[in-house]
């Protein structure tokens, strides 16, 4: 499978402070790749550096198997459609007067203007107001708005912020279809429900590098499954200084691996807690995600 994404090395400083560090991201062609991390952790500066909106202060962007530089920048754009700020358009327009600016913009024909616009299903509202339009449907524009030119590439920074449960669906409904038809999306968010019901490829950000980058699968493989203590006096095993919270049928514990294990087994039975049973299972998806961000806070 070909990589649509890469970067190698991707840092971006202000000042003293390194907000995106060092990042190597591989996005592959036809997926949607949730890019999740809590706030700040560099997503956004992420998106508008691959989009040439922010300039990179060391490493190299590959977009659609071409290096980005000055000479490939206005060929490379035409094939991107992005959504990075707060949705795009101007309020005192129509919504159809928006695509025509579009349109004439980057010299679209009707037909990819007309497509875009159903995509969305937004053809019924095309002589509103835009001031008008609920924030779902400005989302809905401004994603017409990148869709119109037919891109390869769709970037989009947190879409789906500030919309109802319905406008999420739905939106995450429209970028899956997409990419089954061959559109590569990468797509922002600090809601990781959100991204794990559309993604099939995760990169996860936390405090500007990329702790992750794989399947859900993959990153189950990475995670240690959480341990359970089957024990009737989950009290003395706490008082011993066990690192462990209450569960149903005694204790359990995050992040031990095997060595660890045996030792609190050792500890416990030296200490005359009875152990009736000693079993793993996996950590929910959110737990995964908080381990690796250092539990920053990502809903
Ligand atoms: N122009 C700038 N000058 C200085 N610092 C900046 C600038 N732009 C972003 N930052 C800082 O870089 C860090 C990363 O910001 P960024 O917006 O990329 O994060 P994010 O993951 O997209 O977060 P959010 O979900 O809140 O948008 C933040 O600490 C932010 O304050």
């Amino acid at each position: 499978m070909n990589d649509v994404i890469t970067t190698h090395h991707l840092t971006k400083t202000y000042g003293p402070r390194t907000v995106v560090d060092d990042l190597e991201l591989r996005v592959p062609q036809g997926c949607v790749y949730g890019f999740l991390g809590p706030n700040g952790s560099g997503k956004s500066t992420t998106m508008k550096m691959l989009l040439s909106l922010a300039r990179p202060s060391r490493g190299e962007i590959t977009l659609l198997g071409r290096p980005m530089n000055r000479e490939t920048r206005p060929a490379l754009l035409r094939e991107i459609g992005s959504l990075v700020e707060a949705p795009p358009g101007y309020a005192h327009l129509t919504g159809r007067e928006n695509m025509v600016i579009v349109q004439r913009m980057l010299g679209l024909s009707d037909r990819q203007v007309s497509r875009a616009v159903a995509t969305v299903r937004l053809q019924e509202h095309m002589d509103k107001l835009v001031r008008a339009y609920s924030l779902g449907m400005k989302q809905r524009l401004g994603i017409a708005m990148a869709l119109a030119r037919e891109p390869r590439l769709l970037i989009l920074d947190e879409p789906t912020n500030g919309l109802d449960p319905a406008g999420i669906e739905e939106i995450r409904g429209l970028l899956v279809s997409l990419a089954e038809d061959g559109v590569t999306v990468m797509v922002s968010s600090h809601l990781l429900d959100e991204i794990d019901r559309m993604a099939s490829v995760l990169g996860i950000l936390g405090r500007g590098r990329l702790v992750f980058q794989g399947t859900r699968a993959e990153l189950f493989d990475r995670s240690t499954p959480d341990l359970l203590v089957d024990t009737p006096e989950p009290g003395r095993a706490l008082a011993l200084g066990v690192p462990a919270v209450r569960s149903e049928r005694g204790l359990r514990l995050s992040g031990l691996g095997d060595d660890d294990t045996a030792a609190l087994v050792r500890r416990l039975v030296g200490a005359d807690v009875p152990v009736h049973g000693v079993r793993r299972v996996q950590q929910s998806l959110e737990e995964v995600f908080m381990d690796l961000t250092g539990r920053e806070g990502l809903l």
